[in-house]
């Protein structure tokens, strides 16, 4: 897989793309270290596959797809920003501009990652001018569980603390599709009852109840079946 090539498509063509959209349109951002997953979290969500081999990316990896909820067709972008400072900086205010939601992610093998999630959180405090966007906490390597550094309940008290819903998951292990998709599905019908994207940001506080609530039974299906 060639992420430094899409990557590099992707960022000159990013401004062109976007007014022309017409049908509701949720973007989702991806946030955190470098070599955390993010890049194989997406991959493996848009193909159903984990990635042999990835690179680090640079500026951003954007993908796009068609989901169906309630009978209503949805358009979902994911941006799958680079986490290295060098391959980002000059794309930072694109990642935030009309985001709907965020996923932070850490890796769980990786302590480093987990104790930077404030600043990956103060830096999207910055960029959405006080609106309040809907966050999402993944711990994702879940598959190298034994040699985990972070220990789950550290890690949901964190997000208990700052209000957001919390998942573990791999994108290496079978299960990590599953999770992954029902996490996007939830956060897509959350954002639904919204107003259209591109109009306005959504009202996050009827958000965050609807994703909150659906997320505890959701996080007990994912963890037992992680196992
Ligand atoms: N075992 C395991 N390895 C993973 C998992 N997810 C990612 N990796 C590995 O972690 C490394 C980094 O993955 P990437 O997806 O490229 O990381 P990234 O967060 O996109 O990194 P940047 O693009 O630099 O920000 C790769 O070697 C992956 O194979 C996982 O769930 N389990
Ligand atoms: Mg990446």
């Amino acid at each position: 897989m060639s992420e430094t090539e899409s990557s590099l498509d992707l960022t000159t063509s990013l401004s062109g793309t976007f007014p022309q959209l017409r049908s509701r349109i949720f973007k989702i951002i991806v946030i955190g270290d470098s070599g955390v997953g993010k890049t194989c979290l997406t991959y493996r969500l848009w193909t159903g596959r984990f990635p042999e081999k990835t690179e680090a990316t640079i500026g951003v990896d954007f993908r796009e797809k068609v989901i169906e909820i309630e009978g209503e067709k949805i358009k979902i972008q994911l941006w799958d920003t680079a986490g290295q400072e060098r391959f980002r900086k000059s794309m930072v205010q694109h990642y935030y501009r009309n985001a709907h939601a965020v996923f932070f992610v850490y890796d769980v093998t990786n302590a480093a990652s987990f104790h930077s999630l404030p600043i990956w959180m103060e830096e999207c405090r910055r960029h959405s001018r006080g609106q309040e966007v809907p966050r999402i906490l993944i711990g994702n390597k879940r598959d190298l569980r034994s040699s985990a550094r972070v220990g789950a309940e550290l890690a949901r008290k964190f997000a208990e603390a700052h209000r957001m819903p919390f998942f573990e998951t791999s994108a290496k292990s079978p299960q990590g599709y599953d999770c992954m998709e029902t996490i996007l599905i939830t956060v897509a019908q959350g954002l639904k009852n919204q107003k259209p994207l591109l109009l306005s940001q959504p009202s996050t506080k009827q958000i965050k109840r609807t994703v909150t609530l659906r997320h505890n039974g959701l996080e007990d299906c994912i963890l037992d079946q992680m196992g």
